[in-house]
């Protein structure tokens, strides 16, 4: 279930797109659309040169029966919010960077208002409008909104509360924002501070509390907190406070709340006000517990309900699953600029004094470069996996079937930390292969670090998240000879006793050609390790003490089945029908690209497992090699196929045309330090100094 679900229908009573005032400006050609993107296959090496997109013959167009037939129908969507947000001068934000963190907030607020205003009177679908967010790329108290507060009441709340507060929240008459992590516990959500103590004389609860949240917008806050009554504590629950007035936003009695200041980065995270709230004796009605999980009744008593205490995590499953296909998107983003830019730069070259290299073409660059194009691709499909499995366990979850829950619990948890963790990695690699013009705010990759990492935190710590992962596998692990046979992603360890002694069959490079071969080692090497973990828990005799104990090789055992899962996923796309001259045989020469660099990376792994010999490991990185210059022609039509408009991708480097060095020449003019030729200070500080030196010459 997506975050605005039904907020449309509550509220506008016809859906009508955008229709023809947004103009699509490409030209003809071939190309076909890979999920939202495309990938126009190039003839010309892949060696697009310096100007327009008219004088590059425009190798970028799409025909509509070019589309894959089982891809939901997002690009169109996608690409008119893209050309939409781009044409609109509110949504400009190429001087974020030169902001004070005021300027920087106020002009948030007045992009989401517009964008607002505009989701309004064109009556943009969820889809539309969720698009758009995407687009005008700035975080803001909206996103909190939509995909934390409503998710929360809608997945915590009864059907009563639900229709109280949800058509608010739809049409924004109250903004809400979530506020679980305390100024000591954030991981550790079992040990909140924060009390709600209901009180059967008045039936209100009191609260005292320290959340992260928002800090200048919110007028109301889904509140984590230990539910205390009848002097007995019930565990944590979500609770809707109001924080403000509806009528001059000034804080309720009993709430202290603001800004928690700067964060990372100019620009980057600082558009959203995150806060700080203490609660001092505040007075909410009982019925504001969201109860779908426990009950609290007048008198004061807890009434249990069917469904797992677990839901009450519900929210954060949601969103981790969320950031799994956002970080595709924020990887093929820098994969784009550093692609664009290797193509486009050339340092050293032939001896004959010919022209320079690209520094695409030497092995170093690609070894670094395509490897990360091959994760957004990875990441792409594990993100639309995932969103399947999440509406999956939602079905379930309303039919009383509770079942794959801690299955989907484990794979968010992973997936979100696995590919966060590599997307800020993968980022930073960008701005490196960028040389020194990737260090410039106008390269775009700064900004884009900044405002990426804390994904590796928020949503859950990724080491924390990864231990949740190891739990669910040991459990998996323990039960292997009970007889309940492991299912959904943990499938394979069914045949843990073929794994743990298969040999790789692999004799020539080619032969880590054979999807099955890449599987099976993949397989192996989590089962071994898995077993290892829990054959090395079990010499102690408390298990959780072992699982302290044990944690570092437990995060290891982790990542290597959350890799696995990529990977199998990755295979598993390309055995569906991909129409299209070429595309398939990309896709796949990226797939294999994906999972021998990551063998190549943990090579440890594999080798001290037994997975793999050295003679097989040296195979496959021949093998890996030899891929590099199978991608090289079509690198650029590669990262075209995310279809970034220039507006989204905020970056002199990775701009469509190629026109680097006189734009940067141009951008550099526009910082306030050029405003004048001779600086502010130069009479306080410079002048002065001079002088002094010139009077010491002159001694
Ligand atoms: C109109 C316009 C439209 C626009 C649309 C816009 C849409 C926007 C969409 C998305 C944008 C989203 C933007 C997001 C921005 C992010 C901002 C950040 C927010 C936050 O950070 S919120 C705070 C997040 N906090 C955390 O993540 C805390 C991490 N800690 C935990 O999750 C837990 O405490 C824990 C899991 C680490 C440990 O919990 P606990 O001690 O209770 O658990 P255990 O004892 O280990 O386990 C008990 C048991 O429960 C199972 N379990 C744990 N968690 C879950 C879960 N989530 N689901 C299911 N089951 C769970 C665990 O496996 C154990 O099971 P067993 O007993 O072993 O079987
Ligand atoms: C930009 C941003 C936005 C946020 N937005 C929100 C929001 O909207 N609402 C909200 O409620 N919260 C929000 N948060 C808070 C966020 O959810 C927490 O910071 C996050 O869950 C991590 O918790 P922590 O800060 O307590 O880290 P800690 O748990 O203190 O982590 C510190 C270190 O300890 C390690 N560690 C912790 N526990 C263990 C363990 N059991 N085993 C091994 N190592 C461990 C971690 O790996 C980490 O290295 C936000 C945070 C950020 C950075």
């Amino acid at each position: 279930m997506s975050s605005a679900q039904g907020f449309l229908n509550d509220w506008v009573e016809s859906r009508v797109g955008l229709g023809s005032n947004i103009s699509n400006s490409r030209n003809t050609s071939v190309s076909y659309n890979i999920k939202g993107c495309w990938i126009p296959l190039t003839d010309n090496g892949g060696r697009r040169s310096l100007g327009s997109r008219e004088e590059q013959g425009s190798v970028r167009c799409r025909r509509d029966e070019d589309r894959l037939g089982w891809f939901p129908p997002h690009f169109d969507v996608s690409d008119r919010m893209a050309r939409l947000v781009a044409s609109d001068p509110v949504f400009r934000k190429d001087n974020r960077a030169m902001l004070s963190r005021k300027e920087l907030f106020k002009n948030t607020l007045r992009k989401a208002a517009h964008a607002w205003k505009r989701i309004i009177e064109l009556r943009l679908s969820e889809e539309e409008a969720s698009e758009m967010r995407f687009y005008v790329d700035e975080p803001a108290f909206t996103d909190l909104h939509w995909g934390m507060f409503v998710p929360a009441i809608k997945g915590q709340g009864t059907e009563e509360q639900q229709q109280k507060w949800l058509p608010l929240a739809y049409k924004m008459q109250i903004i809400g924002c979530y506020a679980q992590t305390e100024l000591g516990h954030g991981s550790n959500v079992q040990g909140l501070e924060t009390t709600a103590t209901f009180d059967p004389e008045s039936d209100e609860f009191s609260f005292i509390w320290w959340p992260g949240g928002l800090g200048k917008v919110s007028t109301h806050a889904v509140v984590y907190a230990r539910l205390i009554t009848e002097g007995q504590e019930h565990g944590v629950h979500g609770f809707i406070v109001q924080l403000r007035s509806l009528d001059d936003h000034m804080p309720l009695p009993g709430i202290t709340v603001g800004d928690i200041g700067m964060k990372f980065g100019t620009g980057a995270y600082n558009t959203m006000d995150n806060g700080v709230l203490r609660f001092d004796n505040v007075r909410i009605p009982r019925n504001q517990m969201l109860m779908r999980v426990m009950r609290v009744t007048r008198e004061g008593k807890c009434v249990q309900s069917n469904v797992p205490r677990q839901l009450i995590y519900g929210t954060m499953v949601y969103v981790r699953q969320t950031i799994v296909s956002d970080a595709s998107s924020a990887l093929s983003r820098a994969v784009c600029i550093a692609t664009r830019y290797s193509a486009v730069r050339r340092q050293f070259g032939p001896q004959d004094g010919g022209v320079e290299t690209q520094v695409i073409d030497y092995k170093t660059q690609q070894s670094r470069l395509f490897p990360l194009l091959a994760s957004a691709y990875a990441f792409r499909f594990v993100g639309e996996w995932l969103k399947w499995l999440y509406l999956d366990v939602t079905q379930r979850l309303q039919a009383n079937d509770f079942s794959t829950l801690p299955e989907a619990h484990a794979c968010t948890a992973g997936l979100k930390s696995l590919t966060t963790s590599a997307t800020a990695d993968a980022i930073e690699e960008c701005r490196k292969l960028c040389g020194g013009h990737g260090y410039l705010s106008s390269s775009g990759l700064p900004e884009l670090f900044a405002v990426y990492v804390p994904a590796c935190t928020y949503e859950g710590d990724n080491v924390v998240l990864l231990l949740q992962v190891a739990r669910f596998l040991m459990k998996t692990v323990s039960q292997l000879g009970s007889g309940k046979k492991p299912v959904g992603t943990t499938a394979y360890m069914a045949r843990a006793e073929d794994l743990l002694q298969s040999r790789c069959s692999v004799q020539k490079a080619e032969d880590w050609l054979k999807p099955s071969v890449i599987l099976e080692a993949f397989e192996a090497r989590a089962v071994r390790m898995c077993v290892a973990c829990a054959q090395s828990l079990s010499k102690f005799q408390n298990p959780e003490e072992g699982f302290l104990e044990l944690s570092a090789d437990l995060v290891e055992a982790a990542i290597a089945h959350c890799q696995l899962i990529v990977v199998s996923k990755f295979i598993e796309k390309l055995q569906q029908d991909i129409p299209g001259k070429g595309v398939k045989q990309q896709l796949q020469i990226l797939c294999y690209i994906y999972a021998l660099n990551l063998l190549h990376k943990h090579l440890g792994d594999f080798l001290s497992t037994g997975c793999i010999t050295p003679k097989q490991a040296s195979l496959a990185n021949d093998h890996l090699r030899s891929l590099y210059s199978k991608v090289r022609p079509n690198a650029i039509a590669l990262v075209d196929a995310f279809n970034y408009t220039d507006h989204f991708l905020g970056s002199v480097l990775g701009r469509y045309d190629g026109n680097v060095y006189p734009k940067l020449y141009e951008e550099a003019w526009k910082d306030p330090l050029n405003d004048s030729v001779v600086p502010d200070g130069y009479q306080e500080y410079i002048r002065p100094m001079l002088k002094q030196q010139l009077r010491n010459a002159r001694l």
